[in-house]
């Protein structure tokens, strides 16, 4: 059964200012889950979000305070492999709080895998594939360093496909430094960018027509999360794919935008999902209704980056590759040992339940005491 649920926040300093347009990241605060059963068995989960609460609305420390307070007595003396059972009084019982519930979700799933020897993706449906393209973020806030940053990036073989970070600065000047790097790159790389809601819809229609006609291949959330009408009628104007991200908070919102087709592409987001039960539903209604398909980040660390990579790898299509590039944006990791990312892809873990071990020496220097 299990025995006890532990939330640890651990601080991270970035490798270099990390700029979107809802914030400035120096930092990450990773928020790891750890769930011990009575049988000796431990899973992990991660619920690490961006910015504190300027990306979303809920804070590492909500996040800790909620699990600490509301979610972790619901479970104790709980039946450990029944983790759907489990999972549904949670859901029942608490609203919101979806990265909180991904953490436990993912923690129960990776005990209940390992319980039974075999890796998370075989659990979730079975892996269709053991490797992941992976793109890289360019958002230094610099064009020059950005093009430095992507041309390592192609010598080191390690990522070809680049996401701008663009919204923060006038339109002009956003859509100016996109097309000097996509110049700069040619076809070297996928040039996509991400404004993550801070466009008017106005000025998207402006930006996106000189994007597409740069060559940008992909433009993800562009307008408010919320305004799925004014989504609907970019992707239906323009050739160049649009994509929703944070307009997805779970498989009803996946069910609203297909059947509006309100998008050409989903970020399947694990936390922003609630879990990987509804990420794989999110995943389904786009496979159904023709909707391609991204495998998002959150820009976690080892652990939430694994999970990711274990349900991404059980889908049948994934047009557009994913982003699972968190642990490279830390300077430090807290896993045994790093996940392996080689010739532009991220190998998903064998092993099992997540295939990766934290290292409890390290974590407990980097965690707030
Ligand atoms: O910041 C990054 O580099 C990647 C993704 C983060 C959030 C998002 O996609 O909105
Ligand atoms: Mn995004």
């Amino acid at each position: 059964m299990i025995h006890s649920i532990e939330t640890i926040l651990a601080d991270v300093p970035t490798i270099r200012p990390h700029q979107l347009s809802v914030t400035t990241m120096r930092t990450q605060t990773l928020v790891l889950v750890r769930v011990r059963c009575g049988d000796g068995v431990e899973g992990w989960g991660e619920a690490t979000t961006i910015g504190g609460l300027n990306y979303g609305e809920e804070s590492p420390e909500s996040i800790k305070a909620n699990i600490d307070t509301h979610i972790a007595p619901l479970l104790i003396g709980k039946d450990a492999t029944r983790v759907a059972a489990a999972m549904a009084v949670v859901r029942k019982a608490i609203q919101g709080n979806r990265f909180a519930k991904c953490a436990i979700e993912t923690a129960l799933l990776d005990a209940q895998a390992r319980r039974l020897g075999i890796p998370l993706s075989e659990l979730l449906g079975g892996r269709v594939r053991n490797a992941l393209p992976v793109a890289w973020t360019l958002a230094s806030g610099d064009t020059t360093k950005d093009i430095a940053e992507a041309e390592l990036m192609l010598e080191l073989r390690r990522h070809r496909i680049f996401k701008l970070k663009i919204g923060a600065r006038a339109v002009h000047d956003d859509v100016a430094h996109v097309l000097a790097i996509k110049q700069a790159l040619g076809n070297k790389a996928s040039v996509r960018v991400d404004v993550n809601q801070a466009w008017t819809e106005l000025q998207a229609m402006e930006a996106i027509a000189a994007l597409q006609d740069g060559g940008v291949d992909l433009i993800e959330q562009p307008i408010a999360a919320h305004n799925q009408a004014g989504m609907a009628r970019l992707a239906r104007h323009f050739t160049v794919p649009i994509m929703a991200d944070e307009a997805l908070q779970g498989p009803l919102d996946a069910y609203r935008y297909a059947t509006a087709g309100a998008a050409d592409v989903f970020a399947v987001k694990i936390t922003q999902s609630a879990g990987l039960t509804p990420a794989a539903q999110v995943a389904t209604v786009a496979q159904l209704s023709g909707v391609a398909l991204y495998g998002g980040t959150m820009l976690e660390g080892g652990i939430g980056t694994a999970a990711s990579s274990h349900l991404f790898a059980t889908f049948p299509e994934l047009a557009f590759g994913t982003e699972l590039f968190g642990p490279l944006l830390l300077t430090e990791e807290v896993l045994q040992e790093p996940l392996v990312y080689q010739d532009f892809m991220l190998q998903v873990p064998g092993g099992h339940g997540l295939g990766v071990t934290v290292d409890m020496e390290k974590l407990g220097r980097l965690r707030r005491q």
